[in-house]
């Protein structure tokens, strides 16, 4: 007779907000795992533990999202996280709470949408080839941060592997600028953004070289666009100890 495996124990932290409702939503539908505790503003973190939580997605805001993956850490609990908001520092500091802790996993993923993580990837890709590049990330008006985490997180992919490649720097020949006109600078990338009612999550990284350009778009027209990625690193986050950066190191792109 064959044993069904236990489902996996699952806690979400922002729970009651836009990605965190659908989290719960998409986990209590799926076969294998199962919500154990919904954490929101207010709540106490010692939930997720006493409910014998096993990983933990976090949807909740740049300001407070350190201090739920120092929770998770601490008591010995995966982290996936989509929070935005991560820059070299805060992923170092995650690094070293996790030092001591070789079997345990944190995913920082700015984007779980596969097209979205497809599209960083093709960016990289296209870095080398061309003069010039700047990214139009477009969000919904209730968005708190900007750039998006997924707008910082091409452009620094972008600047790397034009480092790596040695390209020139871009033209631009603007000498007089009002304020944020050339939006802001992430590495050596420009990059835009916008805040639309009726959107959800967009972007565009267009290229440009002399006789040809390139624009790489995706949309995210439903939250439900990130809940497969979202699936896939509950899933695989034991067998992916230490920090990892981006859901394509779950992918193998
Ligand atoms: N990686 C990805 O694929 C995606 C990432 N995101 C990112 O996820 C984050 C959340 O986005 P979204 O769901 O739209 O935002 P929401 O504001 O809808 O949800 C955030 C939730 O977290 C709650 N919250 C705030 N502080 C705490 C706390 N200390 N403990 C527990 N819960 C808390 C909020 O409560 P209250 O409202 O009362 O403050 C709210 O319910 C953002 O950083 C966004 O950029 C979004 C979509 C996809
Ligand atoms: O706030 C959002 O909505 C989103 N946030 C993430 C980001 O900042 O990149 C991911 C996606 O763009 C949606």
């Amino acid at each position: 007779m064959t044993t069904q495996a236990e489902p996996l124990r699952v806690g979400v932290i922002g729970a009651r907000g836009r990605m965190g409702a659908e989290v719960c939503r998409t986990v209590e539908a799926a076969p294998d795992m199962e919500v154990v505790a919904m954490v929101d503003a207010g709540d106490w973190l010692f939930n997720l533990a006493d409910a014998g939580a096993q990983v933990v997605v976090d949807f909740t805001s740049p300001d407070v999202v350190m201090d739920n993956i120092r929770f998770c850490v601490d008591n010995d609990i995966h982290a996936v996280v989509g929070t935005s908001g991560f820059d070299a520092q805060r992923l170092g500091t995650v690094a070293e709470w996790l030092a001591p802790k070789p079997e345990l996993g944190v995913l920082i993923a700015p984007n779980f949408a596969i097209g979205a993580v497809l599209s960083m990837r093709f960016a990289e890709l296209a870095a080398p080839y061309y003069e010039s590049v700047e990214v139009i990330e477009l969000h919904h008006p209730r968005k708190v941060d900007a750039p998006s985490g997924t707008a910082a997180h091409t452009a620094r992919l972008i600047s790397q592997a034009r480092e790596a490649a040695g390209v020139d720097p871009m033209p631009d020949a603007t000498t007089q600028e009002a304020p944020g006109a050339r939006g802001t600078l992430v590495g050596d990338v420009r990059v835009h953004s916008l805040r639309l009612a009726g959107l959800i999550a967009h972007q565009e990284v267009v290229f440009g070289t002399e006789g040809e350009t390139l624009t790489l778009r995706h949309d995210s027209l439903d939250r439900k666009s990130f809940m497969p990625g979202v699936l896939l690193a509950v899933r695989s986050i034991a067998k992916h100890p230490g920090l990892s950066v981006g859901l394509d190191k779950y992918m193998d792109l």
